[in-house]
């Protein structure tokens, strides 16, 4: 009895020691916590100083959350409603440009103010890389993508970028937009019945797009889509969802399972890496028969190679969905504005005709450009949809941002625009009219980019 009552003693003190230790420990994280919040805090106020900051309005709903929960349920539920856009824009309207908030603990600011703009994506371009937060999203679809990248690898993946989509006369096939074109046609259905445009509009661009990075389209238009382009297109649409959300997960994103995300981007790899290797055999290959026996490196950097250009084109089929929003968004627009509709397309008509425009003829469709820009929403009344603003303005303005500016602004901004110019042009060459079938309002679903939740559906003739 005695024994067990000396282990009993024992054993409690040990208990207590331990719970003791355990709350010491916590009491010192919390402290260190609090002192580098503390540093941080001094070293921020110290830089305000510094460039003549003023003193930022602050959340006023969420003063008394001092961890930034409450404010992180507030965003994560508006997410989940489709109302991030309203909400935004509640919130400039009541704290005005620029304000702050508290997120989980971190200090965020807000701002719509054209110079805070222009200064964090030019001129303070490296103070604000934004690489730490793309990397853990990117990483594993793309370890050495250029999304994933920075400093000089990131600048050494740009260059490359840009030198290959330097020659668009080279890289952009009008025969090929063409034939993508003629396969949308065959999705429409006839005599203006209701139909989703936004699908079909994505899976137009898909198909340019992968023929583009690829060499080979994966024929999403197609009714005859083979098995294995059918998993590569779910693949992608899961991955790129998947990254969109973690993206507002933030640290949360840790708790959430990755398995079918790991699975999705290893085969999307799978996938992309064959026609990588292909293109980089072939290019090989070209420069043995251009300069004889091909030099050892050339063997030693295949692998390098075709890792590099699996990233390259699956960054390339990242950044694909503006192409398509911007197509859909059009025809959302357009369906409401019989004016504009009739004035592209008279427009189309008086410069190109009825044929497929030329190269030459694509740099004349001035209106059709001026309906491109005006449907990435711009100028001072950004809710109405007026094309010929255009005509005293121009995207190379600082407040133009749809492509971005500064070192980050968009590498594929003339190639889409090109691309762009040509299948709208032949959309309006082909149809005349365009019958809003939207019975509700656009809901904003927040994908790579915007799209509307409920469709775009449209009828045309
Ligand atoms: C209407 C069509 C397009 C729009 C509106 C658009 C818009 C943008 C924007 C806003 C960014 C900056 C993203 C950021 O840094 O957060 C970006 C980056 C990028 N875009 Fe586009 N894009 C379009 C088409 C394309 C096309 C067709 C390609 C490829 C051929 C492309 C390739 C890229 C790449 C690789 C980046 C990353 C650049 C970097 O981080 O240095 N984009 N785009």
């Amino acid at each position: 009895m005695n024994q067990a009552t000396t282990h009993f003693s024992s054993g409690a003190l040990d208990q207590e020691r331990l719970f003791k230790t355990c709350i010491l420990v916590l009491v010192g994280i919390a402290v260190s916590f609090l002192a580098q919040k503390l540093l941080q805090v001094h070293r921020l106020r110290a830089l305000e100083r510094l460039h003549g900051c003023g003193e930022l309005p602050s959340e006023s709903e969420f003063q008394y959350d001092f961890l930034g929960i409450a404010k992180a349920i507030q965003l994560a539920s508006h997410f989940r409603k489709r109302t991030s856009l309203v909400y935004t824009n509640a919130l400039f309207m009541k704290y005005g440009e620029t304000y702050v908030s508290n997120v989980i603990g971190h200090r965020l600011i807000f701002t719509c103010n054209a110079d805070n703009t222009k200064h964090l994506l030019s001129t303070a371009f490296v103070d604000f890389d934004s690489s730490p937060l793309r990397k853990p999203l990117f990483e594993y679809i793309t370890p050495h993508g250029i999304f994933t990248l920075d400093g000089p690898d990131w600048k050494k993946s740009r260059d490359q970028l840009r030198s290959r989509l330097s020659n668009l006369r080279k890289i952009i096939h009008l025969d090929s937009c063409e034939q993508h074109f003629q396969a949308f046609l065959r999705r429409v259905p006839p005599k203006g019945q209701a139909f989703d445009v936004q699908s079909c509009t994505f899976a137009l661009s898909l198909d340019m797009q992968t023929q583009f990075s690829l060499g080979e389209s994966v024929d999403a238009q197609s009714f005859s889509q083979s098995k294995e382009k059918k998993r590569f297109v779910e693949d992608l649409l899961f991955l790129k969802e998947r990254i969109v959300q973690d993206g507002f997960r933030g640290p949360l994103r840790r708790f959430f399972p990755k398995e079918r995300f790991h699975q999705s981007c290893l085969r999307a790899r799978e996938y992309v890496t064959r026609y990588a290797t292909r293109q980089v055999e072939q290019q090989i290959s070209n420069n043995e028969k251009n300069d004889g026996i091909p030099p050892a490196s050339a063997f030693n950097m295949r692998d390098r190679e075709i890792s590099q250009c699996t990233d390259q084109a699956l960054s390339i089929l990242l950044a694909n969905d503006s192409m398509s929003t911007t197509l859909s968004g059009l025809f959302f627009c357009l369906a409401q504005d019989d004016r504009a509709l009739k004035k592209l397309r008279a427009s189309i008509i008086a410069t190109v005709g009825s044929t497929p425009p030329t190269w030459g003829q694509l740099g004349s469709l001035h209106y059709v450009r001026w309906v491109i820009q005006e449907g990435k929403e711009f100028g001072d009344d950004p809710e109405k949809f007026y094309p010929e603003r255009w005509e005293d303005l121009s995207p190379e303005m600082p407040g133009y941002i749809p492509f971005n500016k500064g070192p980050r602004i968009c590498p594929g901004q003339q190639y889409a625009v090109i691309v762009l110019t040509y299948i709208v042009t032949r959309m309006f060459q082909t149809f005349s009219s365009v019958s809003n079938y939207n019975t509700k309002e656009w809901t904003e679903r927040i994908s790579m980019t915007l799209e509307n939740e409920n469709g775009v559906l449209v009828g045309l003739e």
